[in-house]
């Protein structure tokens, strides 16, 4: 970190002017999150169709099963796509839906097969450009059971074969990869708090276990790529890397500086060091090794590269797929060895957030654009400046009544893509730019309770139909304007964006199947809503009379 500088970089007014030419515009989405289909035509368990089956891993014990049925309705959300003229649309191959057993020597699944090879054909009929994610969580269940997924070195192998079987069947067609989407969540929240599947627990090693099969799983799939395919197919292979900007509660503070540091590189470093340099970051192995020696251990918890494997995975990144969502103010905090062998305590550090920053959704995500543009400004600084793509950025709401007039998420939009240009001006080489996502989905240990879509999706109706918010209008100016070109036109577009959307809430309202169930038992939309202006009014009265 040292060749970032944390007093520059100022917090500055909103910048109005243009994204580069050609700069690319998209959303995206995820398999288990939007598909549903889950034991349709010939697929296999995923860890999610197996976690999420488990009572209490999911908020409502929800599932993935039938989520947004995507894979019936692509071709309606192809069109959603081509009227808001995106340039890319970024989505995810399910392993098992393909490879039942996850391995390709016992079954190709050619159902599997031929949903994807229609998907990508159709996105390039429209003029979409396919970025396909080989690996967005949901690994195949056998694979679990057999040998204990990412915890487990022959998963580098069998993942490999299952690239290599992608790049095989659409490889003339898609020209951008990404291995893996935010392997941080996968070891993490899969192998040390377990909220996410495979729901293991094993604290203060698993997750480096699970990270360090996957960094060489990804250089194997680049390697592969690029001895193989890379001549004929002529495409890139990059990774999607989730990180959170951490900034130094007092810059001043040495101690404090440097704690931030130690959040980054335990977030992005952890992966992007490895991939861009050939081994960890110096922080994490230095914490982590003396933490090890601490509590007895004869070696670090921490895995360590051979020198043949560090020069096996440098240099593996043809562009860094980037996703970003918050901010954390980070200070020194120690944790005594006793404490016992945690991720998060090797950090020796504490997160904060202001409590004046947004927080429309979920409980992680705050609203700090600036942490944007230094997070960028970081990357360039640290790995070379290389080529990015920002793969997920977004918000969620979450809330009782179902409003399609999404002001904040206009709002979190217009300041982060504004953080996004000024990162541009700055040098920062980034090529293009999804907002996460398409569509509401299942939103992994939350379920359906925090909707990240630009369309809202009616879970409720067993067709599952899809809203527009008013932040579709609201995006798709800023892509055919390709940016901010002047204050007197951005600052129309929240007004004209709310002006569709509260058409679009009487058609949410008047969905006939909403009516019909609000007749019956559930709980609907314009039901909820009126329920809420009635109870704040009553309670803003008794505030009130309290007050007199
Ligand atoms: C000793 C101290 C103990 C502290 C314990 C703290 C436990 C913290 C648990 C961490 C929770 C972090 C949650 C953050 C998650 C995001 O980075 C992650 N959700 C981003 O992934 C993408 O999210 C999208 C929207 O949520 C979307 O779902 C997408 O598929 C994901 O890639």
């Amino acid at each position: 970190g040292g060749d970032f500088d944390w007093t520059k970089n100022e917090k500055t007014s909103f910048y109005y002017g243009t994204f580069p030419t050609g700069f690319s515009w998209g959303v995206g989405s995820s398999a288990y999150q939007t598909e549903g289909a889950w034991n349709t035509d010939g697929k296999g368990m995923s860890i999610w169709d197996v976690f999420a089956h488990k009572k209490g891993k999911i908020s409502s014990n929800e599932t993935g099963d039938s989520s947004c049925e995507g894979y019936y309705k692509f071709k309606d959300d192809i069109n959603l796509m081509k009227e808001m003229k995106l340039s890319h649309y970024r989505f995810s191959v399910s392993w098992p839906r393909i490879l039942p057993s996850g391995l390709r020597s016992e079954h190709v699944n050619e159902k599997g097969i031929r949903y994807y090879s229609d998907l990508i054909d159709l996105l390039l009929d429209s003029k979409i450009t396919p970025v396909v994610t080989l690996y967005h969580w949901d690994l195949p269940q056998v694979l679990q059971e057999k040998y204990g997924g990412w915890q487990n070195a022959s998963m580098v192998g069998y993942f490999n074969e299952f690239a290599n079987l992608c790049f095989e069947r659409f490889g003339n067609r898609v020209k951008l990869w990404i291995t893996f989407n935010n392997p941080w969540s996968i070891s993490v929240e899969g192998y040390e708090t377990g909220e996410h599947a495979p729901g293991l627990r094993t604290r203060g090693s698993g997750a480096y276990k699970a990270a360090h099969h996957i960094i060489k799983a990804h250089a194997k799939v680049w390697h592969t790529y690029d001895m193989k395919w890379r001549s004929k197919q002529k495409g890139l292979i990059g990774i999607s890397l989730t990180a959170d900007w951490g900034e130094p509660v007092d810059v001043s503070n040495q101690r404090d500086v440097e704690a931030a540091e130690r959040y980054i590189h335990f977030y992005l470093g952890w992966f992007a060091t490895p991939l861009f340099h050939g081994d960890y970051p110096a922080v994490m192995k230095e914490y982590i090794g003396r933490k090890s020696g601490q509590q007895g251990l004869g070696a670090s918890r921490l895995p360590v590269f051979s020198p043949q494997e560090k020069s096996y995975v440098r240099g593996t990144v043809d562009f860094l797929g980037l996703g970003h969502y918050t901010t954390r103010y980070v200070t020194q905090k120690n944790y005594p060895s006793g404490f016992g062998d945690s991720y998060f305590a090797d950090r020796d550090l504490a997160e904060l957030v202001d409590p004046k920053w947004p927080d429309p959704g979920s409980e992680w995500l705050y609203s700090v654009p600036w942490g944007f543009r230094r997070l960028l400004n970081f990357v360039k600084a640290q790995y070379g400046n290389p080529m990015i793509y920002v793969t997920e950025n977004g918000v969620s709401e979450k809330m009782l009544c179902t409003d399609l007039c999404d002001d904040w998420r206009m709002q979190y939009f217009r300041e982060y893509i504004n953080e996004l240009l000024k990162a541009v001006r700055d040098g920062v080489n980034v090529k293009g730019y999804t907002a996460w996502s398409l569509l509401d989905g299942f939103e992994w240990d939350e379920g359906f309770s925090e909707r990240f879509g630009l369309y809202f999706v009616d879970f409720r109706n067993k067709n599952k139909p899809r809203f527009p918010k008013a932040s579709v209008q609201f995006y798709k100016r800023i892509i055919s304007s390709n940016g901010f070109p002047s204050q007197r036109e951005v600052e129309s577009w929240k007004r004209k964006a709310v002006e569709t959307c509260s058409s679009s809430n009487q058609l949410l309202a008047a969905d006939p199947l909403i009516g019909h169930m609000e007749m019956v038992t559930e709980i609907v939309v314009p039901t909820v809503c009126t329920l809420c202006i009635l109870l704040s009014a009553v309670f803003f009265m008794f505030l009130l009379r309290r007050r007199l």
